[in-house]
This record gives structure tokens, sequence and C-alpha cells, in this order.
């Protein structure tokens, strides 16, 4: 679909005292009531923090073996459903995930932690969080907005940078986001916290920690599989990864896979933005337990 086809881009609103845009809360009825089942897995994120990486390597774990026409038939974004999702192009997150068959079903989300459904809870669900380093996740978002017709227009860099720090985002507040979810764990213990750095670092351990969480015994082979089928060039140049097949996206813009590293905000904040933006972060980071890399 051409770019003048689509509608307009959405504005930011107010919902439950978190931003967010008419996607994420058109369907909120049928997202309030969705029926988790006990071994749905959810994939909780905060927009651009890994979402995809995480719900690829989920997907070949399950069904890699068992199932491998899903990784050359089947958009990752059906495979793994969006729940809150409601866009003009796809059926909503909510229907793809009533229609998996498949067991246990992936569900993704970026809602913050207080809007989840209670269904996930009631079931005890299993929730895999995956968070990005603030400096590094803001620039992801910066660029998705410029290409995502379906997120508000993002203004300059400059900006959006000042809206990331005023919590002005849609899903809300980074801090809020990635703050209430590794707490949750307090309460629930089957959430599975793991950090997008750490996975640059050694995939390998992340994918033992994460399969014992998950009570999973891969051969040596699976593992290779998982590791070298969610690559970052591999992911970027296959289509059912890449989401080069959803048309609220214009990769002219700027390609979803973007690069896939940590430290690209080096070549985004000035010096002056950095010192702000760190006395900021050090003000609003409320849980000293929570800890990222340092990315310097
Ligand atoms: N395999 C792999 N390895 C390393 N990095 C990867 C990988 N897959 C996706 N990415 C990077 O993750 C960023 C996209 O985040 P999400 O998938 O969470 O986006 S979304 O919220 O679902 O829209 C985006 O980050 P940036 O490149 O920094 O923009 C992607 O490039």
């Amino acid at each position: 679909m051409e770019n003048t086809e689509l509608p307009p881009r959405p504005l930011l609103f107010d919902f439950e005292g978190v931003s967010m845009v008419h996607h994420f809360t058109d369907n909120w009825e049928k997202v309030q009531n969705f029926q988790a089942r006990p071994d749905d897995i959810l994939i909780a994120t905060y927009p651009k923090a890994g979402t995809t990486w995480i719900s690829y390597i989920l997907d070949l774990l399950y069904f890699g073996q068992s199932a491998p026409e899903r990784q050359t038939s089947i958009p990752i974004y059906e495979r793994v459903p969006f729940l809150e999702s409601y866009f003009h192009v796809i059926p909503p997150g909510t229907e793809l995930a009533d229609k998996l068959t498949t067991s246990p079903r992936l569900i993704k989300t970026h809602l913050p932690v207080q809007l989840v459904p209670k269904s996930f809870w009631e079931q005890n669900c299993r929730v895999v969080y995956v968070a990005r380093n603030a400096k590094d996740n803001v620039v992801s978002y910066f660029h998705f907005d410029r290409m995502n017709k379906a997120h508000p227009e993002p203004g300059d860099w400059s900006h959006f940078l000042q809206r990331f720090m005023d919590g002005k985002m849609v899903f809300g507040p980074w801090y809020d986001h990635v703050t209430g979810w590794w707490e949750k764990k307090q309460t629930h213990s089957k959430t599975h916290y793991m950090f997008y750095e750490d996975m640059i670092e050694d995939l390998g351990r992340d994918l033992d920690r994460l399969c014992s969480f998950l009570g999973l015994s891969p051969s040596v082979e699976e593992k290779t599989r998982v590791m070298e089928g969610t690559q970052f060039d591999k992911m970027k140049s296959n289509s059912m990864t890449n989401y080069s097949s959803l048309p609220v996206m214009d990769f002219k813009i700027s390609p979803f896979m973007r690069k896939g590293q940590v430290g690209d905000w080096k070549h985004h904040f000035t010096v002056t933005q950095n010192e702000k933006f760190d006395e900021h972060y050090q003000k609003n980071m409320s849980n000293p337990n929570l800890q990222f890399r340092t990315v310097v």
C-alpha cells in the first residue's frame, strides 16, 4: 500500500495514566477480557527493546523442528500476535491469538505491567521480559517512529529525546515500564527478565538461562540452529522476520532491522544531551536493584 493510502499519523492521548495511540486501545474491551491459557508465554517489552529477536528465538525453540514451514510462510507478527494491536492492515492481535492452534501460544505485548489482562496472572502464565538500556532504546524508538505511520510524528531528535524523558511515548515512560515489570517478579515468579545487552554479549549463555526457565533442553544442534537463525543479518534479510510485509512501515526512511547494536546512542546524543539525560536518569530510576550495563 502506498503511503498516501494510509490514515494520518495518530495523536497521543492519556489512557489510564499512560500515553497511547488509538491503535492499541480501540480493541480494549477484547484485550482486557482476553482469555489466556496456562501454557501461554507472554513476551513483554518496552517498544524497541528486542521483541522481534526474542519472539523469533522462542518460536524456533518451540516450533523450529516440529513445524519448520512456519518459518518460511508466516510472518513473525502473525506467529507471535501483538495482543493489543488494532491496525487496519492485519487482524486484531486478540483475534490472531485466539486463532492460534499451536501450543504454547507465544503472545507479544508492549503494555506496562498494570495494564496486562488479568487472565495472564490468573492462569499463572510464563512471562519473558526483555529490557534494553534507555539510550539505545530511545534511539531505536526515534528511527522507528520516523518510519512507522502507526505512531505519532517524532519531530526532530532533540524534541523526541525530550519527549522520552517526559514519558510522553506510546506505552508510557520507559522508566515505569522496565521497573514495573522488574518488580512484578516479586509476586509473579514465572517472570524471566532478560537484557538486550546480555543477549548481544553472549546469546548462548542467555539461551541456556531461558531454556532452564522454560524447562526446555534443546540439543546442541538445535541450540546452534536457533543461534544462527536469529543472527541480526539473517533476520534482517528474512522477509518473515524483518517486517517488510507490513505496510504501515516505510523502509525508505529506515529499516525495521536497523543496526542491532549496543552503543549506537553515541552517534545521536550530543555531550549536552548526554549530561542532561544522565542527570534525569539518576532521578527517575527508582529501583536501585535494576541495573543496566553502563553504556560508555
Ligand atoms: N537478531 C537481532 N540482534 C540484535 N538486534 C536485533 C535483532 N533483531 C532485532 N534487533 C533490533 O531490535 C530493535 C527492534 O526492537 P523490537 O523488535 O522490540 O521492535 S518492536 O517494538 O517490536 O517494534 C532494532 O534495534 P535498532 O537496530 O537499534 O533500531 C533491531 O535492529
